[in-house]
């Protein structure tokens, strides 16, 4: 379970979120949407550990943030949204340097059924030759290399076409419910939002987002 209470994240004098308080099972797919500059990102790099929170605790199945930093580490998996791959490297090597710099031992034959079961079947070309799906693709799979139990996407399925899109979220809905994993992530696209997670929460001024995912019958949280 992962339990964020009354969470604040302030650049400066500028408090980007205030006081956030929710939660997330294992096997849950959690959407996180808003306005751009609402604050998905930050949410996302805070609960990455990428920087710190100003205010406010989190733990990850009862392990604190604040005290096992490092143990939470090996517990997450981030996809910023920036692709984060060696451009020249193939998707082997790719995924061979990630799997040597990752916390898991993983064989050959691992990392490539990873990479077939999200329908990337380019193993030995290289990433610069890839379309920007399969590349979002590759950098997904990567960030699954250390098996996390968290999983934090940030725009995982922008500008890429609806069958990879589709594919993308069909392995994401099925990595969280047979593998109980936690997947947080963020899209602007309210279709896949709704049809993809369990439970959606509105960051920021909400009110364009809510009526959007009230009228396609869902009933997002306000954070
Ligand atoms: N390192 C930083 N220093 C100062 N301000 C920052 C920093 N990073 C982000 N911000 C500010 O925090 C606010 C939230 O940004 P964030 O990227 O989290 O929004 P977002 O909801 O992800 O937006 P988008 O939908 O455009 O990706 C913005 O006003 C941004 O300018």
């Amino acid at each position: 379970m992962l339990k964020v209470e009354q969470l604040s994240k302030a650049y400066g004098k500028k408090f980007i979120f205030d006081s956030i308080t929710f939660s997330a099972s294992p096997g849950e797919v959690i959407g996180l949407v808003g306005e751009n500059g609402a604050g998905k990102s930050t949410m996302l790099q805070v609960l990455a550990t990428l920087t710190n929170a100003t205010r406010g605790s989190i733990t990850l199945g009862g392990e604190s943030y604040a005290k096992s930093r490092k143990n939470i580490r090996k517990r997450i998996g981030y996809v910023s949204q920036d692709i984060a791959l060696w451009e020249d490297f193939t998707v082997k090597e790719n995924m061979v340097f990630f799997e040597k710099l990752s916390w898991e031992n993983k064989s050959i034959e691992a990392l490539k059924q990873l990479c077939n079961d999200m329908k990337l079947d380019k193993w030995n070309e290289q990433v610069k030759t890839l379309s920007g799906g399969m590349k979002r693709k590759l950098n997904i799979a990567v960030s699954l290399i250390h098996n996390p139990d968290l999983l934090l996407l940030d725009e995982p399925t922008v500008g890429i076409d609806l069958k990879s899109r589709k594919e993308i979220g069909t392995y994401l809905y099925n990595q969280a419910k047979s593998h109980e994993k936690i997947i947080i992530y963020t899209s602007h696209d309210m279709d896949e939002i709704k049809t993809l997670c369990d439970r959606v929460y509105c960051i920021g001024e909400d009110s364009f987002y809510r009526e959007v995912l009230e009228n396609a019958g869902s009933t997002p949280i306000s954070l």
